[in-house]
């Protein structure tokens, strides 16, 4: 025998009501059947609405009332054929009439008490269990209608009655031996001895489904729902949440104490206590396994699952008398009393004070009692006033692995810690089933990815970029993540999402990441950018693994990145604007960096994306000391001054170099020396050498009135005007059989940047199109320098650099 149960989501409609009659059709060919229902979607809500409103006096009650019919009467038309409609018509007819004298009643004498609201929400499944069993009939499938109230007795507290098992099990025993046929059974409702209608509370068709599986000793129980089995975590919150495959009783408990809504621990226990194998099912996915909850212990991940509860309270308990043994039962007692669920305990050893979550709905509640409890204690000075903190959440990773097997909570309190999360209390039962954390409830989301990633998805990672600057360098970063994404997410289990795109006029967020193989551009339609609302707007999206990409080259962003380290976000940049500033905003940074726990990773800054910074980190970290660096760190100057060679005009050569993308925005940047000298002393500074600007001597080759140029069409109608003097400066150095080299010197704590004229055989002058050329002679590359050599400027080639740098990150985020 196999009992199965249906939920309101269900059977909400006729389409979805075909989906479930062809689900038991297809169990019936292979089993013997139960099957248990719920009102249809929405029903129990409407009824004790049309009762509230009948209780105010409100007369529209009588409206919802007559929609409801007509809902009931829809269905009975859609599901079965007229000439079978009869008697189902009839039989809803004379509910509904049965239900407006009861509501005209509760109109009258202006009364709801729940043993009248248990009678009232009883048609709701009577109703649905009734149609649906006279329309599985209609379909030739031969079925009983079982109104549960003939079979489930129980105790009188109404809206949560207590189920009195022995007559129960005789009674659904009994049944089932006089009848044949599948049994049609109403959800949710029962009876007392003396024929009172009785509700079994939260969940209670699910417990209906255990109460007939236990009393018939069923093979197993299926819940069918709207959702594929119990999921790894909210997947509202974690999108990459997903379905568990097995859980234990236990583990199943534990997840819907703290908060997995798709079963609750009640309902399980006469499944349980019977070793009933419980299947979670989706009625719109039916080929989905969904979960197993069964009596087995599993080996298997170390956590099977991450569950969370918002609106927290923290109560704080505390004072010298809880010093006293006795204080603490004196606590749990006043809360029990008062019906407030405490969702975690947490109590040093020094026993002076206790910490309780608690939903924020109770907290008043908590607070009360307890300082009513230790009213003289309080009076005395003894005990504290109790405090309340509230804003919290808590999350709780489950999973009996745990039992014996250390790492757990390091892994747990590591990612949270990365993540700049902070945690507000601590539980962890000896059971080793489960750890809980309160964390303040706008991390919540960022919390239970990153634990998410933690614990399921080492092998898969996500990093939530946010990129600001999709000019040239931006957009070529954009298109390689866009053509990478698949092969990142198989190859190196890595997903590189954007969420936040932003140039110099306007600025978008995409809370999934936007679909970058159909592209995105920014436009009028999007927010005006503004800085300080991007940084805003991307902590409050509170990604876990966040990384800020800066492909601008702007002082205003480089501003924004202490604030950037200090939320624990990531910075990756080509941007040389933060690290050649003051050598103390340049420490600064790093040390931020590094006290947050996130990478600063720049490596573009100099060279594109040769591994030059890289090289010398390495070459510092392992004892070497720079004594010499001179290079060719222009990929646009070398442009320019070898493509002169040929005999095209100054103006030109720059103009072309800007099109092919190797200049600054303001091709200046680099005529001036001011883009090489930034490079030398980004480089000096890497050498582990206090260098500032004013140590660098720079050659610039702007002239004057192209330096006054409003805008960079201007400057290159003016640098027209000069194309003479360059092709002289040319002339003169080839007279000498000489080549013309913008190149960058550092020795002795002194940088120089200028043309130089080189003979033919220096290993610069063969230097062609954008290509650098970096010599390091250290300690021990004194005799024969280190080389570093290729194309040093270019959007692909530094889009390829940013783009390794943000995998870098991908990869140390990583366990
Ligand atoms: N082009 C190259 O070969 C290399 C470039 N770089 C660096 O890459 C960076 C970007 O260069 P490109 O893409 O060529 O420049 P670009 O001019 O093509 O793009 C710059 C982008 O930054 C945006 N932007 C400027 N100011 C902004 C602000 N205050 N707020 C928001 N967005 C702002 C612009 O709207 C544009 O989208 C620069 O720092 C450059 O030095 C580094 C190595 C090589
Ligand atoms: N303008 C630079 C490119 C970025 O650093 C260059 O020409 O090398």
């Amino acid at each position: 025998m196999k009992i199965i149960k249906f939920g309101g989501s269900s059977i909400a409609n006729p389409d979805s009501i075909k989906q479930v009659f062809s689900i038991i059709q297809d169990k019936l060919k292979r089993q013997e059947i139960a099957v248990i229902f719920s009102a249809f979607g929405g029903v129990t809500e409407t009824l004790l609405t049309i009762a509230k409103m009948a209780r105010e006096g409100d007369q529209v009650y009588r409206d919802l009332l007559q929609t409801l019919e007509e809902k009931h009467l829809d269905m009975v038309r859609q599901l079965i054929a007229v000439q079978n409609q009869s008697t189902v018509m009839t039989y809803v007819k004379v509910r509904f009439n049965e239900l407006e004298d009861l509501f005209h009643g509760i109109y009258l004498i202006k009364e709801n008490s729940p043993r009248t609201l248990d009678y009232v929400v009883s048609f709701g499944e009577r109703l649905s269990a009734f149609i649906l069993s006279e329309a599985l009939t209609a379909k030739g499938v031969k079925s009983r209608f079982l109104d549960a109230r003939e079979v489930i007795r129980t105790n009188d507290r109404f809206g949560q009655a207590r189920v009195d098992f022995e007559k129960t099990n005789a009674l659904i025993r009994q049944y089932f031996l006089n009848y044949d046929g599948v049994k049609v059974i109403t959800g949710f409702i029962a009876s007392t001895d003396k024929g009172e209608t009785t509700t079994l509370g939260r969940s209670g068709s699910d417990y209906t489904a255990a109460i007939f599986a236990s009393a018939l000793e069923a093979d197993d129980l299926e819940i069918w729902t709207d959702v594929s089995g119990v999921l790894t975590s909210d997947p509202n919150l974690v999108y990459t949440a997903f379905t568990i495959p097995q859980l234990s009783y236990n583990e199943a408990m534990e997840l819907s104490h703290f908060g997995a809504k798709v079963i609750f621990p009640a309902t399980m226990q006469p499944a349980m206590k019977r070793n009933i194998p419980i299947r979670i099912k989706n009625t719109f996915e039916p080929e989905n396994a969904g979960t197993l909850i069964n009596g087995d212990v599993t080996n298997g991940p170390l956590i099977k699952g991450i569950s969370s509860m918002s609106n927290i309270s923290i109560v704080t308990v505390q004072g010298a008398a809880l010093l006293d043994g006795t204080a603490g039962s004196r606590v749990f007692k006043a809360l029990s009393e008062a019906k407030v669920n405490i969702v975690l305990i947490s109590q040093a050893s020094s026993e002076h004070s206790i910490c309780l979550a608690i939903k924020t709905s109770e907290a008043y509640l908590a607070k009360e009692v307890i300082e009513q409890e230790f009213f003289y204690e309080i009076k005395s000075n003894e005990m504290e006033e109790v405090s309340l903190l509230h804003g919290y959440s808590t999350i709780a990773v489950v999973g009996e692995n745990m039992k014996q097997n250390p790492g757990a909570s390091g892994r747990m309190f590591r990612a949270l810690g990365r993540n700049n999360i902070n945690v507000a209390a601590i539980a962890q039962g000896s059971s080793e089933l489960n750890i809980s954390a309160v964390i303040p409830q706008p991390d919540l989301q960022k919390a239970l990815n990153a634990l998410h990633e933690a614990f399921f998805l080492s092998e898969n990672k996500v990093l939530h970029v946010f990129l600001v600057g999709t000019g040239l360098i931006g957009k070529a970063l954009m298109r390689m993540i866009a053509i990478q994404q698949a092969k990142l997410r198989e190859e190196s289990e890595l997903d590189i999402q954007i969420h936040g795109l932003a140039n110099s006029r306007f600025m978008a967020f995409h809370e999934d990441g936007f679909d970058l193989k159909a592209g995105y551009d920014l436009s009028e339609k999007d927010q005006k950018m503004d800085m300080e609302k991007f940084v805003r707007q991307m902590e409050e999206m509170n990604f876990s693994n966040s990384v800020f990409v800066d492909c601008t080259a702007s002082q205003e962003v480089a501003d924004a990145y202490p604030r950037v380290l200090g939320a624990k976000v990531a910075i990756v940049t080509p941007n040389k604007k933060a690290n050649s500033g003051t050598m103390e905003q340049y420490l600064e940074l790093k040390k931020l960096a590094k006290k947050r726990g996130v990478k600063f990773l720049y490596e573009t800054n100099v060279a594109a994306g040769l591994p030059v910074i890289n090289t010398l980190q390495d070459l510092m970290l392992s004892g070497d000391k720079v004594i010499r660096i001179e290079a060719v760190l222009s990929g646009s100057m070398n442009f320019i001054f070898s493509e002169l060679e040929k005999g095209d005009p100054f103006s030109e050569v720059v103009k072309s170099a800007k099109e092919k993308g190797f200049t600054e925005p303001d091709p200046r940047d680099d005529l001036s020396g001011m883009d090489v000298a930034r490079k030398i002393l980004i480089l000096g500074r890497e050498a582990e050498q206090r260098l500032e600007f004013e140590d660098i001597t720079v050659q610039s080759m702007v002239p004057e009135d192209c330096q006054s140029a409003e805008s960079v069409q201007e400057f290159f109608e003016k640098l027209k005007g000069h194309d003479k003097g360059f092709a002289d400066l040319l002339k003169t150095a080839e007279a000498k059989g000489e080549k013309l080299r913008f190149m960058a010197t550092l020795e002795n704590g002194k940088a120089k940047v200028g043309l130089n004229s080189l003979p033919a055989s220096h290993p610069f002058s063969n230097l062609s199109g954008s290509d650098n050329m970096i010599l390091l002679t250290t300690e021990r590359y004194l005799d024969r320098p280190m080389i570093i050599r290729g194309p040093g400027a270019g959007a692909d080639v530094t889009a390829a650099g940013v783009f390794a740098d943000v995998i870098r990150i991908g990869n140390y985020t990583r366990e």
